[in-house]
């Protein structure tokens, strides 16, 4: 499989080695919307060429994964290269998942081509274990938490605000609510109950910094509905501090089965993630695994993960799986 890049940060570099541990495929080139010359990859032999190539690039990649951030590059970009490619994206505005669907959804028919979106962990490997937990166990409830770790997409955000050079956010769980929700409680928490938000940020020379904190913490869908701390720092102690991109999180379900609901069943699916974007490099590589095929099946339009039957993203096949990992 031929795979594109569209947008070399964090998640595109994370893919580049995503890629490399693919046999099957092979990255043919990567697109930045910045000055090719000034970006390096890891991958010598590889092109780094200007977005406005890609297109003519249509016949000689078979998925071209999106790697822009959710908060202003994918909503614009992922409709516009359906057009042309098959897509994978990580889109995580979970507000505007619906109306991002059905952008990529028109482009992709369109043009006969296959778009997932949403894919990562949160939305993606979590979304899939909620819905598998719902799914077996209808009478319970679910909880999601996520870190302490650095969220992308809400650093990403941070990063777009006018005046700020660099940010990191990091999520944190309250102790008190995964505390009752592990003790089987089942409480009600709202958004505000559950995580704190922290951001470190560097600000350009001369920025106003009660304007960025403001901004931040107004944010609607990043971090309106949390209780957001804000610290201005310098380049020097964000790249001594705050190098590292770790993460991770849980889904816990707690459901009851029986005739009087007497039996109570607890569902967890966890990671710890060392590398935020190389972990969800990873599961989108997989992801680009099953758009290929589902497209050479002649399927298109836009999908999520819950659309994808999961033996399409295994390099192995049917009887290897049935053999070695049912
Ligand atoms: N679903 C999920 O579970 C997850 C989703 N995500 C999503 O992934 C998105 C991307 O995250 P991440 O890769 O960390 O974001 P980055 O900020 O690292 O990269 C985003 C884009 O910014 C541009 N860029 C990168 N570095 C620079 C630079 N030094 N100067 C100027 N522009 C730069 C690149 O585009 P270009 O090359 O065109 O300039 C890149 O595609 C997040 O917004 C988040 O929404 C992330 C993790 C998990
Ligand atoms: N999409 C998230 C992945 C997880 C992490 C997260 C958060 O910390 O709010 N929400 O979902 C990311 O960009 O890192």
């Amino acid at each position: 499989m031929r795979i594109g890049i569209l947008g070399y940060g964090n998640l595109g570099r994370g893919v580049e080695c995503a890629v490399k541990q693919n046999p099957d495929m092979e990255l043919v080139a990567v697109f930045t919307r910045r000055n090719p010359e000034t970006v390096q990859i890891l991958t010598p032999g590889v092109p780094v060429l200007s977005i406005n190539e890609a297109e003519k690039m249509q016949d000689q990649i078979d998925v071209l994964i999106l790697c822009g951030g959710s908060a202003t590059d994918l909503p614009v970009q992922t409709p516009a290269f359906a057009k042309y490619f098959n897509v994978v994206d990580s889109f995580d505005t979970h507000a505007k998942i619906p109306e991002h669907f059905a952008a990529v959804d028109t482009a992709a028919k369109a043009a006969g081509k296959i778009g997932i979106i949403s894919v990562g962990w949160d939305p993606g490997m979590f979304s899939l274990n909620r819905m598998y937990a719902n799914a077996i166990l209808p009478d319970g409830c679910d909880y999601t938490f996520w870190g302490k770790g650095v969220s992308q997409g809400h650093s990403d955000a941070v990063r777009r605000i006018a005046g700020v050079k660099d940010a990191r956010q990091y999520t944190i769980p309250v102790p008190e609510a995964l505390e009752a929700v592990r003790n089987g409680q089942n409480p009600v928490l709202s958004t505000r109950q559950k995580h704190t938000r922290e951001c470190f940020v560097v600000a350009e020379e001369g920025a106003d910094l009660a304007r960025i904190e403001n901004e931040i913490k107004t944010m609607p869908n990043y971090f309106s509905d949390y209780d957001t701390t804000v610290h201005f720092i310098s380049e020097e102690e964000m790249k001594q501090n705050h190098s590292g991109i770790p993460h991770g999180g849980m889904v816990i379900r707690s459901g009851k089965t029986g005739t009087q609901g007497e039996n109570q069943h607890i569902i967890e699916y966890s990671l710890k993630l060392d590398s935020n974007p190389e972990f969800t490099a990873s599961v989108i590589v997989a992801y680009a695994r099953a758009a290929f095929r589902m497209n050479q099946e002649g399927q298109t339009g836009c999908k999520t993960v819950f659309d994808v039957p999961p033996a399409y993203l295994s390099a192995a096949s049917g009887e290897e799986l049935r053999k070695n990992l049912l």
